[in-house]
């Protein structure tokens, strides 16, 4: 059977593909870890901060372009329409694969060109650690997150190496709130990709991909889901009370808006592939009030 896609859908599958809101997880832990820095140092360098934002928007283009390459060699995207592979034809996978190399590269020579300006290395061997776990989650021979780790890489690439990264960035040394902040963000960057993974169970199964959703099941996963969300309001709790964070930082529970918003749609249509689907929005809401809240509550008692 064909299906004919006219020119609305067609336009609307475009934006799909180039996942802007998804653009965000590139800038949540440069904002947080910048605005830990401020808070500490009550100095901001603006040109690094504008550089490494540049160069985390292009390495972010070269995960999502090399996704959809790397999911239509195994075939787990066959019926995803908004792969860049399904939507100019598999043909032109090598030029996809090319394009978003070419990103990968100018992402890397920028961060050398700050760690060039900085005389020191550490902020490119964060990033290029990054982007090997990155590789290591989708690329061949590796394919992790087809095992079911793609998590624990999330995890570590956008929490601990990108905060860091980010704080160090702009004041060259370690922080333990920097480090506590990153576990923060870490933890609700996973819960993005755990809920991308619902509405794909039974794809992904045809290809082999074992994502932690597969493995629990979807009502378990959706409990899993609510005790992680809550779990992650708990952490900060316990840093303020530590004083690793600031009062202010309780700001970002503001975003329990969106996160029980996700946990009960989660909860009522995890076997629902067509209304679950958009979860991973719901979850990216969550994500972005959480970290620019996390973020101003850091700058506010330093201004
Ligand atoms: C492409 C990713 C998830 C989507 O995967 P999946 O194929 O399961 O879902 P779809 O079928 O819906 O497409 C993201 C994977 C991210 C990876 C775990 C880690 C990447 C790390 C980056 C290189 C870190 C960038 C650091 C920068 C911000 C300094
Ligand atoms: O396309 C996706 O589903 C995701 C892409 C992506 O780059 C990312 C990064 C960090 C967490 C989740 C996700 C996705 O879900």
């Amino acid at each position: 059977m064909t299906t004919v896609i006219d020119n609305s859908s067609r336009s609307k599958l475009w934006r799909a593909a180039i996942k802007l809101p998804i653009y965000s997880v590139a800038l949540i832990p440069l904002w947080v870890g910048t605005t830990v820095a401020i808070a500490e140092t009550r100095n901001f360098n603006s040109t690094n901060f504008l550089i490494f934002l540049f160069a985390s928007i292009c390495i972010q283009v070269w995960v999502n372009v090399s996704n959809d390459v790397f999911d239509a060699e195994t075939g787990v995207d066959v019926n995803k329409l908004h792969s860049l592979i399904n939507l100019t034809g598999k043909e032109t996978s090598n030029f996809w694969l090319w394009f978003g190399n070419s990103f990968l590269i100018i992402g890397v020579l920028t961060t050398s060109l700050l760690a060039f300006w900085q005389k020191d290395v550490t902020l490119l061997i964060l990033v290029l650690l990054a982007c090997l776990l990155g590789y290591s989650y989708q690329g061949p021979p590796f394919r992790f997150g087809y095992k079911g780790i793609g998590e624990i890489i999330c995890f570590i690439t956008y929490g601990p190496l990108s905060v860091s990264a980010a704080y160090y960035n702009q004041n060259p040394t370690w922080s333990l709130t920097a480090l506590a902040a990153s576990v923060i963000v870490g933890l609700v960057t996973c819960l993005i990709l755990f809920c991308s993974h619902f509405h794909q169970v039974e794809d992904d199964l045809a290809g082999g991909k074992y994502s932690p959703v597969v493995r629990l099941g979807t009502a378990k996963s959706a409990q899993v889901l609510s005790w992680w969300g809550y779990g992650i309001y708990f952490l900060i709790a316990v840093f303020v009370l530590l004083k690793i964070f600031p009062p202010l930082s309780l700001l970002s529970f503001l975003s329990l808006f969106y996160a029980l918003k996700l946990f009960t749609h989660v909860n009522n249509y995890h076997d629902q592939p067509n209304q679950v689907s958009n979860s991973k929005f719901i979850a990216v809401s969550m994500y972005l009030s959480l970290g620019l809240l996390l973020g101003i509550g850091f700058l506010l008692p330093s201004v």
